[in-house]
């Protein structure tokens, strides 16, 4: 087996003198579907911003492509978060005064993107997502789903090797997440992406081809999710990409 792209070791982390890590290890290859399930409170947001150099581990240790993500200078880690991490959180987090278009063109334009590029490529980004036509809303005027197929395209649009998505449904009802889970899937699978979900909705951990549970800041299981028989291949989860 190929060695993982991401690999964290004995991870520990406290905030303040609440232990949120107590020794926790995962590894995610490329392209790779993994579910981070796990209680809440069990240390899955902690484990997603160390894994994404956010956040320090007090102790242990996270290797990404080679390089010590836990002792990289502040500098090479933000370079990293833009190069080759995309992040979704729960509510999108899109910025409210800019248009979906100008959202998604944004990591673009910070790579140095020329605006006309950028919001051209963003455009793409959107249909790919099922979003086009609204490229001129604001996220104010977006129901939560076209929200966060905009967050997965603004993830997604510089080509990442990592997405991060914390809770990307958790927000959404039961359609609208399932219509964000294929988009993040299919797309995921056609770029190669490797995506660390995390989610306390077995439904959507079914999407992934592998599930670790967390429990007290410790990995408790490793097994094979829903979808385990389809790894690596360019087969999708259950329902259609809405248009
Ligand atoms: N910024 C913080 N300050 C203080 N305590 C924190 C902070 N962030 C997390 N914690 C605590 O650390 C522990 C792990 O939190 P974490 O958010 O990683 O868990 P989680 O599994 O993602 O929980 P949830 O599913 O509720 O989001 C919890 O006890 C939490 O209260």
């Amino acid at each position: 087996m190929s060695n993982p792209l991401l690999a964290a070791r004995g991870l520990v982390k406290a905030h303040g003198s609440t232990p949120a890590l107590r020794g926790a290890s995962v590894d995610l290859r490329a392209g790779e579907i993994l579910a981070v399930t796990g209680a809440s409170g069990s240390g899955k947001s902690t484990l997603l911003h160390c894994l994404a150099g956010i956040v320090r581990p007090d102790e242990g240790t996270v290797e990404y492509a080679g390089e010590r993500l836990d002792r990289l200078p502040e500098k090479r880690l933000s370079e990293l978060r833009r190069t080759d991490f995309g992040v979704v959180f729960q509510f999108g987090q899109l910025i409210p005064e800019l248009t979906a278009v100008d959202n998604v063109a944004l990591p673009l334009l910070l790579a140095g993107t020329s605006r006309t590029a950028a919001r051209e490529r963003a455009g793409e980004w959107l249909e790919r997502f099922g979003v086009r036509g609204q490229e001129a809303l604001r996220p104010g005027e977006m129901s939560g789903g076209q929200a966060q197929r905009v967050s997965l395209a603004r993830a997604l649009v510089t080509g990442p090797k990592v997405v991060f998505a914390d809770e990307p449904t958790g927000a959404l009802d039961s359609l609208a997440g399932e219509q964000v889970m294929t988009a993040l899937v299919h797309t995921a699978r056609e770029s190669g992406t490797a995506v660390l979900l995390i989610t306390h909705d077995a439904q959507v951990a079914a999407y992934a081809d592998r599930e670790v549970s967390l429990r007290d800041g410790l990995v408790t299981a490793e097994g094979t999710s829903g979808s385990a028989d389809t790894a690596g291949s360019a087969s999708e989860a259950p329902a259609e990409v809405s248009r």
